[in-house]
């Protein structure tokens, strides 16, 4: 399924315009920045995530024999064309925040600077995978923030959006902060943790509760997690959970983890009785699990209600980021090559703030030195160079009154914008999915409290440099002189 090649995985506008370059005998290189323009969910900041599989995409590109017939067949490709498609490879390069990396609006995410028909050529697919697995990974770090730090389990697959959907979702809600997923698939592909309790249908096939308990028990006996609500939670399913324990313990067969898992009613009120239960049972170390519709809001309300529950299955919710649905990539053309210059390119917007980024950038991303916290992210152009014992003056490009000024030694600069493909050769190895889970860790703790709260959070400013924004304004000025002149 992931691995397949995904060549025909694009809009067919892109091969239509193909054709156009090459017919007119356009093959300039170009650069296309991948950004977006609103954090999804009302977060305050996102977790970009796919560009391990774009990274297999890009290097798998290639038509098939039975691509190319198919594409005859619409009659509308030229055999000339067909013969380039025939030998298409990538030959460009590529630049990328690295998965994981806590990622704010308008900045490059991916940068691709390519053949023009090479680049057209890529831009739907990078975007599909881009876009749903930094939704699904940034929803994922705000339900484990609301979790404060307890394990949030996914568990989304039955009601994902297809079976890609579900795997590469699971891949990104672990990347995000779940400790693993019932996705068995996904945790055979990318190494993760394969995690799970057991359905009402386990109980409802014994002749009782006890017996499918006890059965469980027997099987299990190092992870013993029981369903306790099929029947009554309070007065059926936490006593013989307590009795099954119970007889565990007599015959010196506790298991080393064990609990219950809750999965309707009210998740406050039965939590604490059933934890008052285990408790006065000597079952102090019993685990509570709870699942049921829960996502980053509920779980933030339950622990604000003192609900006893230590450990989450999330699953509907978050394997669809149910409230925000699309992350809102988009993949603009930023310059056009000419003569070996970069010649830079805008997309003029009635709304200033979906006004491109003109020219071949790079993003540095700016700490303050006491806190080790992000002050703000800094997009440039790839030439210009930063010292770090000179003050730096940052401002908004927007509302340009919003400006600081750094002092030497209260700022440091980090690059984040790394190279992965240099002239079609993959130069990045994409660590593994619990190594990025562990460095979105790291990431998120260089973010403010105030920008991982969950309502109305705190934005980080994406500021453009002096030399962007003066040229941005040029390009402003030299267009709409032209349109006055038109
Ligand atoms: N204490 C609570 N505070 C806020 N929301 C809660 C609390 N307890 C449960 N919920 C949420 O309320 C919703 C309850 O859903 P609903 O009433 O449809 O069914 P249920 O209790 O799961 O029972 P059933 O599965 O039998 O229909 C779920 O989203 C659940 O997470
Ligand atoms: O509520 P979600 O966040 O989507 O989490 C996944 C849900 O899937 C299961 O229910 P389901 O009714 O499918 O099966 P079950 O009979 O095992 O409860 C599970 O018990 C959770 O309630
Ligand atoms: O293992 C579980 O408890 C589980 C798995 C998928 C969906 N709901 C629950």
């Amino acid at each position: 399924m992931i691995k397949e090649n995904l060549t025909l995985l694009t809009d067919f506008y892109e091969l239509t315009m193909m054709q156009g370059y090459y017919k007119n005998n356009r093959n300039d290189r170009v650069v296309f920045d991948v950004f977006y323009r609103t954090n999804p969910s009302g977060s305050g900041y996102a977790i970009c995530a796919g560009l391990d599989l774009v990274i297999q995409y890009i290097k798998e590109l290639h038509f098939t024999y039975e691509d190319i017939s198919y594409l005859r067949s619409l009659n509308i490709f030229d055999e000339d064309f067909l013969d380039y498609l025939a030998g298409f490879h990538f030959t460009g390069d590529v630049y990328a925040i690295p998965e994981g990396t806590v990622v704010f609006p308008m900045e490059p995410l991916v940068k691709v600077i390519a053949p023009i028909m090479e680049a057209q050529l890529i831009e739907t697919a990078i975007l599909n995978i881009i876009n749903h697995q930094s939704l699904i990974a940034t929803k994922a770090s705000r339900v484990c923030y609301a979790a404060r730090g307890e394990a949030v389990m996914e568990f989304g697959l039955r009601r994902a959006q297809g079976p890609d959907a579900g795997t590469l979702g699971a891949r990104a809600a672990v990347i995000g902060g779940c400790v693993g997923t019932s996705n068995v698939l996904c945790a055979k592909e990318f190494g993760v943790p394969a995690l799970g309790t057991h359905a009402h249908s386990w109980i409802m096939s014994f002749e009782n509760e006890l017996t499918a308990f006890r059965t469980y028990a027997e099987l299990y006996p190092s992870n013993t997690t029981l369903l306790v609500d099929t029947y009554d939670t309070l007065r059926s399913g936490v006593p013989h959970a307590i009795q099954v324990f119970k007889e565990l313990r007599d015959a010196g067969k506790m298991p080393a983890k064990y609990g219950i898992r809750l999965d309707s009613g009210d998740l406050a009120y039965l939590s604490k009785k059933s934890r008052q239960m285990l408790d006065d049972a000597g079952f102090i170390d019993a685990g509570i699990c709870a699942s049921s519709d829960l996502d980053e809001y509920l779980i933030d309300s339950l622990k604000s209600q003192g609900a006893a529950i230590d450990s989450w299955g999330v699953g509907t919710n978050l394997i669809t980021s149910k409230d925000c649905p699309a992350f809102g990539g988009v993949y603009k053309l930023a310059a056009i090559e000419q003569n070996g210059t970069f010649i830079p390119k805008i997309k003029l917007s009635e709304n200033q703030w979906k006004i491109t980024n003109p020219g071949n950038k790079t993003i540095y991303r700016i700490y303050e030195t006491d806190t080790g916290k992000i002050k703000a992210d800094l997009i440039a152009l790839v030439e210009e160079t930063f010292d770090e014992s000179k003050p730096l003056l940052i401002f908004d490009p927007i509302s340009t009154w919003k400006k600081t000024t750094l002092k030497p030694g209260k700022y440091k600069m980090k690059e984040i914008l790394l190279p992965v493909f240099r002239n079609g050769t993959c130069v990045y190895e994409s660590p593994t999915v619990l190594e990025i889970k562990a460095y979105c860790q790291e990431q998120l703790a260089t973010l403010w409290d105030e920008t991982r709260r969950l309502i109305n959070p705190q934005e980080v400013y994406v500021d453009l440099s002096k030399v962007l924004f003066d040229l941005k304004n040029e390009i402003l000025d030299t267009v709409n002189s032209q349109k006055e002149s038109d």
